[in-house]
């Protein structure tokens, strides 16, 4: 037996491996996750999984997920099957053609622009606040209007998108992606279909593609119209110096070098798109459930938000974001419980070396933010849900273990966006609501992201 190789996790079947474990409903699938590692952690934080014969490496010891992280810059073939509809987008490109995208996007998303955003932050949260006014006394579920306003908060600060056509894709934009999501996870699960030439036969490649067409159309009839609204605005944003939205820098970008043409434009817009509306939203979904059911902490929440904005329905400014300290620690600590991307899967194309095990190359692994942020370095509350861990710097372990956003230099190009802008959803809800609810109840679900699924309705009650 090879002692530098992962220990196998239990319940190998002949042929299938642990396929079992995959080939389940969207809430097994997340319960077999939690399952898995919890025995990698038990097992001493690496152990190998089977999909068939395809060997998956699952880690979650702290220093060697940083490892792995370090130097694997490429994506897993799981993560790849997206490429059917994101290319080589910066998600789902190749690391060669990741490295030169990644630089040239990167400036989309600078702390400069983030603040030319905060007005449409503002609006876009007090709509929400809004909805959710219409709902008080009865217990609702909160995750459609969030995922609704993000896509429109992502659109509009991505794309200007402001008359009534742009609103009409934005309507037949949200189910698409939510039905290609579902249509991607089934890939994922039955692992037969990561054979590509399975797949190519399958009823599921056939429905997948009718999606991916409609979806692209959308995106590619907005990209349309911006373009033409740019060239009617001549260099405006040029002569003025202002910050370039995301839209505009690509544009700029495929006409200054050969970097982008029509399609990967289309590609890079719908994974910003993607990555930008449904992770927020499953956030916030989460924050609202866990700040019902624990009173104390939203009431924490609560005084720093009106001793820092007040309690009118004024705007949240600039100088305000960086007092909301307590509220950037409800929404870590909830990524820390509830990280949207479960998994980050990396492709191992050389011989890793960990603390106990070599990972072998040409085989893919799973980093598991959920095992890393249930490690022992959390200490022994690491169960619960506790925002003053953040505010308590001697027992904080190193921000370098923190997964949410991913680890290393593949990480979130939109991690400053998201906290930004859902902190302001935060101080405009909390400042309108208190809100109760069962988080015990609450059954998450994964199908590529995690999300809760059933029992996290609130209840709202005005102040
Ligand atoms: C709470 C909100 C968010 C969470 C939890 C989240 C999480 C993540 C994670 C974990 C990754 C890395 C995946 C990996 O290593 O395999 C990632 C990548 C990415 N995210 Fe986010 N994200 C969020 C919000 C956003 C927003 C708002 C945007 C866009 C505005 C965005 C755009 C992206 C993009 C484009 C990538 C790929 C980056 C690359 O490979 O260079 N995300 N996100």
């Amino acid at each position: 037996k090879d002692k530098t190789e992962p220990p196998a996790l239990s319940g190998w079947l002949p042929l299938i491996g642990h396929g079992k474990r995959f080939f389940i409903n969207g809430f097994e699938f997340y319960r077999s996750f939690e399952k898995i590692s919890e025995e990698c952690l038990r097992k001493g934080g690496v152990v190998t999984l089977y999909l068939g014969f395809n060997k998956v490496y699952c880690v979650s010891d702290p220093d060697d997920c940083l490892t792995v992280m370090n130097m694997c810059l490429e994506k897993s073939m799981m993560i790849k099957f997206a490429k059917q509809f994101l290319g080589n987008g910066l998600f789902t490109a190749d690391v060669h053609r990741w490295q030169t995208s990644r630089k040239l996007l990167n400036p989309a998303f600078n702390q400069k622009i983030l603040d030319s955003f905060i007005d449409i932050f503002n609006n876009k949260a007090r709509e929400l606040a809004n909805i959710f006014a219409t709902e008080i006394g009865k217990p609702f579920d909160h995750q459609i209007s969030l995922r609704t306003k993000n896509l429109e908060t992502i659109c509009a600060t991505s794309f200007d998108v402001h008359d009534s056509e742009s609103r009409n894709i934005l309507n037949q934009y949200l189910p698409l992606l939510a039905t290609l999501v579902i249509k991607l996870s089934q890939r994922l699960q039955c692992f037969w279909l990561h054979n590509d030439f399975i797949y190519s036969l399958s009823s599921l490649k056939r429905e997948t593609d009718e999606i991916v067409k409609k979806t692209k159309v959308l995106c590619s009839t907005m990209i349309k119209k911006n373009r033409i609204m740019r060239l009617n605005r001549a260099s405006e944003n040029d002569a003025t110096g202002k910050p370039k939205k995301f839209i505009d820098l690509i544009l700029d970008l495929s006409e200054e070098t050969d970097c982008f043409t029509d399609e990967q434009i289309r590609e890079e817009s719908d994974t910003v798109v993607v990555g930008g509306h449904d992770t927020s939203a499953s956030t916030l979904t989460f924050a609202f459930t866990l700040l019902g059911s624990h009173p104390h902490a939203q009431q924490k929440l609560y005084q720093e938000i009106i001793r820092v904005c007040g309690t009118s329905d004024k705007d949240v400014e600039k100088q305000d974001l960086s007092k909301l300290v307590y509220t950037e620690a409800v929404l870590k600590e909830t990524l820390r419980l509830y990280p949207i991307a479960l998994l980050l899967p990396r492709y191992i194309d050389r011989d890793v070396k960990l603390k106990n095990y070599t990972l072998k190359a040409n085989s893919d692994c799973f980093v598991m933010a959920n095992g890393l942020h249930r490690h022992a370095i959390w200490g022994e509350d690491a169960e619960q849900f506790r925002p003053e861990r953040w505010l308590d710097k001697d027992t904080l372990p190193d921000a370098k273990y923190y997964a949410a956003f991913g680890l290393g230099r593949r990480s979130c190009i939109g991690r400053a966006y998201a906290l930004m802008s859902m902190k302001i959803v935060v101080v405009h809800v909390l400042r309108r609501f208190s809100i109760s609810s069962d988080v015990s109840k609450m059954e998450v679900s994964l199908s590529i992201v995690s999300r809760p699924e059933r029992g996290h309705s609130i209840l709202l009650k005005r102040r």
